[in-house]
């Protein structure tokens, strides 16, 4: 059998006192999704930071793709994560964002593909905005429509629905369905059960990865 996109084994991390996860495992096979729900505090994104490769774990192993996650360039061109939140550059408009993903992974055609995520995440119209001036939403799906715009292997998406109305959550969920049919890996957390089940992501909790 294939070996999964995301394999934790172990997982003990924490911030200095007591550790947030201890003992956390959880495998996800390559073209499958998993959801992490929890309470506010339960560790959720400290599971994203970690399997991202943002956060050091003080014991146990994470690899992705076959790799310890964060430690090389490789790992970047296969990993999209909205974990840590986006910087906006200033004096660049949305389309321009966008577009400097597209370069940085060296599509040909990453004009037509920013113009197809605006599309498809409803910003059309939005295009040549500065991301400050977005609402808080719109700023959400231009954080998404540059997750979606340039190839990926492994999705991982801290509450993507946060700030979405329930169209745009339908929508995301819609576009998670196919980027799993597609062949792709998705990591997310959300707070949201029913946009969980309608990404057909496998939902599981902190407190059930970390056993008994
Ligand atoms: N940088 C940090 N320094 C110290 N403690 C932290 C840090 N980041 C998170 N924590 C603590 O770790 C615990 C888990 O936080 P985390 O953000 O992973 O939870 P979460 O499940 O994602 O919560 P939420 O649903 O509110 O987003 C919390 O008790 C939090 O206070």
């Amino acid at each position: 059998m294939d070996q999964p996109a995301i394999e934790v084994r172990d997982l003990v991390v924490g911030y200095g006192s007591a550790p947030v996860l201890d003992g956390l495992s959880l495998e996800v096979p390559r073209g499958t999704a998993t959801c992490v729900i929890g309470e506010n505090g339960a560790g959720k994104s400290t599971l994203l930071r970690t399997v991202s490769g943002l956060q050091r774990p003080e014991a146990g192993s994470v690899l992705v793709l076959g790799r310890e996650p964060g430690t090389d360039a490789e790992h970047w061109r296969q990993v999209v994560t909205t974990v840590e939140p986006p910087s906006w550059y200033p004096g660049l408009t949305a389309r321009e964002h966008a577009e400097l993903v597209t370069r940085a992974h060296g599509l040909d055609d990453g004009d037509a593909a920013a113009e197809r995520a605006f599309e498809l995440l409803g910003l059309a119209g939005h295009e040549d905005s500065m991301p400050t001036s977005l609402s808080s939403g719109q700023k959400q799906r231009l954080t998404l429509a540059m997750a979606f715009v340039r190839p990926s292997r492994v999705l991982i998406l801290d509450e993507p629905e946060q700030r979405l109305d329930p169209d745009a959550r339908s929508l995301v969920a819609g576009l998670l369905r196919d980027y799993v049919a597609g062949g792709g890996t998705v990591l997310l957390a959300s707070h949201d059960e029913k946009f969980a089940a309608g990404t057909g992501a496998l939902v599981t909790s902190v407190a059930e990865l970390c056993g008994p």
